[in-house]
């Protein structure tokens, strides 16, 4: 029997997991928990075309990870007899230290819990995914793959706050990044679907989901990224503002009376589309744009203006864009976006072909016509995979 990684991506209020056979590629089980710690959660596992559901309240992480592997038991594939040969986790921030996957003792433990701070809403889920995984899988090597690997060489320049330098150092202060498992995924993807040696591409890669980053990537090498300190740096979110002035912070500070965990919370929890127009779902944007809804329709406008100026910017860093990388939930999905994203950029070359890109496919696809200076691509990006097969590239 061929080996298998579970990959377990704990996240801020849900667990993502899957079950790969990273020789093929192929999942054997997949599944999914959230709503963790709200009155009813919802968890949904599913293998051989199967589905099942559960809707009891999963109060923690810890609790949530161990209904994943009952789960495994009852329902299969039992993980005692898939031939697991590693656990691969997804863990946000790994700081300076790590430019690739790390296998997982206590040193890298306390290491991650170190970093949180610079991971607010990840590193601390993550590592109670690995804590509790290693527990219930103590037999199996477990492996780290970090968000931040693929930017831990950025240039300089882009790493670099203009900050005092010393305060930078003493506390770490520069740019991280995240989603660098999924930009450097879809840009490899990418590379072969233009079917030029990645080696003199220059890459947009937008990663649009619930967390939303851009990168800019050289001939295959992460060259900038939308994402700093934090995972708040950059692109309009689901609940995080992405860029603003840090002034913001002291003006709420001595004028509204807020808290720094107050405002904290504004920023990253409260902000984004839900910030600006109640929901962080997209879709439920859309919704309410649709029905007339100003506040929505100005979200939308906002998301899209913000997109437009990192590509720009990136295009600019890099002098020229080659590659225009759509991904995750509302990349893929969403083609009113994508449309929104590009529109007025014809001048670096970038249009789409509106019929491909409202074609509806879970396939990596082109959306520009034929011909055009700038190929615009749909790549779903599969971070389970990179990360099963990384884990065990380590092994
Ligand atoms: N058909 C769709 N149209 C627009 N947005 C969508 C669609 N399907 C999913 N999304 C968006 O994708 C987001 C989740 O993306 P995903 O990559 O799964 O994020 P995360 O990994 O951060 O949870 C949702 O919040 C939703 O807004
Ligand atoms: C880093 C980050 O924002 O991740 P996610 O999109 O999963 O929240
Ligand atoms: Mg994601």
């Amino acid at each position: 029997m061929s080996s298998t990684v579970l990959v377990i991506n704990s996240g801020s209020s849900s667990i993502k997991y899957q079950l790969i056979d990273p020789a093929s590629g192929s999942s054997l089980a997949s599944g999914l928990v959230e709503r963790i710690g709200e009155p009813a959660g919802h968890v949904e596992h599913r293998t051989d075309g199967r589905v099942t559901e559960q809707n009891d309240p999963v109060p923690d992480h810890a609790d949530g990870m161990r209904t994943v592997l009952d789960l495994f038991e009852k329902v299969g594939p039992a993980l005692g007899d898939a031939n697991v040969v590693a656990v691969g986790h997804r863990v946000v921030q790994g700081g300076k230290y790590y430019d690739g996957p790390v296998l997982i003792d206590d040193e890298v433990v306390g290491l991650i819990d170190r970093l949180s701070p610079l991971a607010p809403l990840h590193n601390p889920p993550n590592l109670t995914g690995i804590r509790v995984a290693r527990e219930l899988l103590p037999d199996v090597p477990h492996v780290a793959v970090f968000d931040t690997a693929f930017f831990r060489n950025l240039p300089e320049a882009a790493a670099t706050y203009a900050l005092d330098r010393e305060v930078a150092e003493q506390y770490n202060v520069r740019r991280y990044g995240a989603h660098g498992t999924s930009h450097q995924y879809v840009a490899l993807k990418a590379a072969s679907m233009v079917g030029r040696p990645s080696a003199e591409l220059r890459q947009v890669v937008l990663h649009l989901g619930n967390g939303a980053s851009a990168s800019a990537v050289y001939g295959g090498r992460a060259v900038d990224t939308s994402m700093g300190l934090t995972p708040l740096e950059g692109l309009v979110m689901g609940t995080r503002t992405g860029d603003i002035d840090p002034a913001v912070v002291f003006h709420l500070a001595r004028n509204a009376g807020m808290s720094i965990d107050e405002i904290d919370d504004l920023l990253n929890k409260r902000s984004g589309l839900k910030g600006l127009a109640g929901y962080n779902d997209m879709r439920e944007i859309h919704r309410l744009a649709g029905d007339g809804d100003a506040a929505a329709a100005l979200a939308l406008e906002v998301y899209a203006h913000r997109l437009r100026k990192y590509i720009g910017a990136y295009a600019a860093v890099m002098g020229g864009i080659d590659v225009l990388s759509f991904t995750a939930g509302v990349g893929e999905n969403d083609p009113e976006v994508r449309a929104s994203a590009v529109a007025g950029l014809e001048f670096l070359g970038v249009e789409i072909d509106a019929g491909r890109n409202e074609a509806r496919s879970k396939e990596s696809r082109f959306i520009s016509p034929d011909g055009a200076r700038v190929a615009v691509l749909v790549v779903p990006t599969n971070e389970e995979l990179a990360i099963a097969r990384q884990a065990v590239s380590l092994l």
